[in-house]
């Protein structure tokens, strides 16, 4: 993305006024190559501290729509230079400490409802209106760029509203906070802000699979703010009982009260959604584009939000109106470059990593149920996401003919239509190639 893609991106996000006295003057520089921190510049220091405590939430709300990426933001003062220790301590200081920071526009207002979302979006107000009172812990789960953060974070702005006091953490960010603390013999510190809140909101538990001993902390905080009757709401990609090296007692704390999921929705729904998302951020679409958009995104709703920014930028970029033939290109352009990154030992590794299985495993001739199913999910993704042909994948994969890829197509289309935890399992893969 470049500065000047950035200010249009961010101009339709904020309020109209910031942009122009403010932000209009954010100049941004680069993003790191691991994507995990992004740079900008202004002329001031009173400037890049409001800017900081104020938009550092939408800055980053504009990369995760616009290209999936969630670095941390950093402001610097033109001309500034600060050693690289300078910008590492910052760096792990800001990993450690930045919680609850809500990005204000999720809301339950903005969250458009369907079937698809209806049980994770009623339990979300229910916990909502009395936190700690029902369905405690609220486990939200599905597949990604779905809309978990903005239901957990529509219920930290609600109830902070209602004057509560709310903590809202990745579980990356708890571990950073846990090991900082340990590192700095603060614990009392973090037991106090952790274990004191009214509402804890934590975001991709998933990540805890493994780690010993932050799910020891965190059993223990778990523990402490539900015997307080305070309310706990997760999200994950993947029910709790699924989520490998995590220890049983936390699996069984987590669905204690409510595991909701969140699927992709239907076409009526994407359309609504589509409505609301340009609508919010003033785009003017006609019926035929958006549902041309609906028709063609079924991956995520991350997904449709960042071609509806791509979209207005491009628009705005080439001084046009927003037209059928402009998307049509935006869309094809980004199928096709999509497909062309994406490579078979990509969907390999991944998928042997996610099944736990060894990557090697899958180009051989064993036959076991583990890993006859993962050489058909990778046949299937391959297919589905990639341009290579049958007979590509079969003599990539050592198989005799292309015959056997089609069944192993077939059969994982009847698996998907019947087996909702095996569509999950594709959706999920599927979204984790993508972005
Ligand atoms: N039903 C919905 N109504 C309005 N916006 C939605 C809805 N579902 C998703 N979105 C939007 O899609 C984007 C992605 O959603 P979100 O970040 O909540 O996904 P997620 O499920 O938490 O993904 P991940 O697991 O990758 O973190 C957000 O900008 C969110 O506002």
């Amino acid at each position: 993305m470049t500065s000047k893609e950035f200010l249009t991106i961010i101009k339709k996000e904020a309020n109209p006024t910031d942009y122009k006295r403010y932000l209009k003057q954010l100049n941004y520089k680069k993003i790191t190559s691991d994507e995990k921190l992004a740079v900008f510049e202004v002329p001031n220091r009173y400037l890049a501290s409001w800017i900081k405590s104020k938009y550092k939430p939408l800055i980053q709300h504009c990369f995760e729509i616009y290209d999936g990426t969630k670095p941390h933001i950093e402001i610097k003062i033109t001309g500034e230079k600060k050693s690289k220790k300078e910008i590492i301590s910052e760096k792990a200081k800001n990993e450690a400490t930045e919680s609850t920071i809500l990005n204000p526009s999720y809301t339950f207002d903005s969250f458009v409802v369907g079937s698809s979302n209806q049980m994770a979006y009623n339990a979300s107000l229910a916990v909502s209106e009395k936190p700690g009172v029902q369905y405690n812990p609220l486990f939200i789960y599905g597949g990604t760029g779905l809309g978990k953060t903005h239901l957990l974070q529509a219920i930290g702005n609600d109830a902070i509203e209602k004057g509560k006091t709310v903590i809202y953490v990745t579980i990356e960010q708890f571990m950073n906070d846990f090991t900082f603390s340990i590192k700095n013999k603060n614990m009392e510190h973090f037991r106090g802000k952790y274990r004191k809140c009214d509402v804890l909101l934590i975001d991709d538990i998933q990540f805890l699979s493994g780690k010993e001993q932050t799910q020891e902390e965190f059993f223990h905080t778990f523990n402490e703010l539900h015997n307080a009757k305070k309310q706990i709401v997760m999200t994950s990609d993947r029910l709790p009982s699924q989520i490998a090296g995590l220890v049983d007692r936390l699996k069984s704390r987590f669905e204690w009260g409510l595991t909701a999921d969140i699927q992709m929705p239907g076409l009526e729904t994407k359309i609504a959604i589509i409505e609301k998302k340009s609508e919010l951020n003033g785009i003017n679409l006609s019926r035929e584009i958006v549902n041309y958009i609906a028709t063609n995104l079924d991956n995520s709703i991350r997904e449709i939000e960042g071609v509806l920014i791509k979209l207005n930028a491009s628009a705005s970029l080439l001084n046009q109106e927003i037209n059928l033939e402009l998307a049509q290109s935006l869309l094809k352009e980004q199928i096709r470059e999509k497909k062309e990154n994406i490579k078979l030992p990509d969907i390999i590794s991944l998928v042997a990593n996610e099944l736990n299985i060894k990557p090697s495993d899958i180009k051989s001739k064993k036959r076991t149920a583990t890993v006859a199913n993962a050489r058909r999910v990778v046949i299937y993704l391959a297919r589905e996401l990639t341009h290579n042909s049958m007979p590509d994948i079969a003599k990539f994969l050592g198989m005799k003919d292309h015959s056997s890829i089609s069944k192993n197509i077939q059969k994982t289309n009847k698996l998907i239509e019947t087996d909702e935890n095996f569509k999950l399992i594709i959706q999920n893969l599927k979204n984790k190639i993508i972005h």
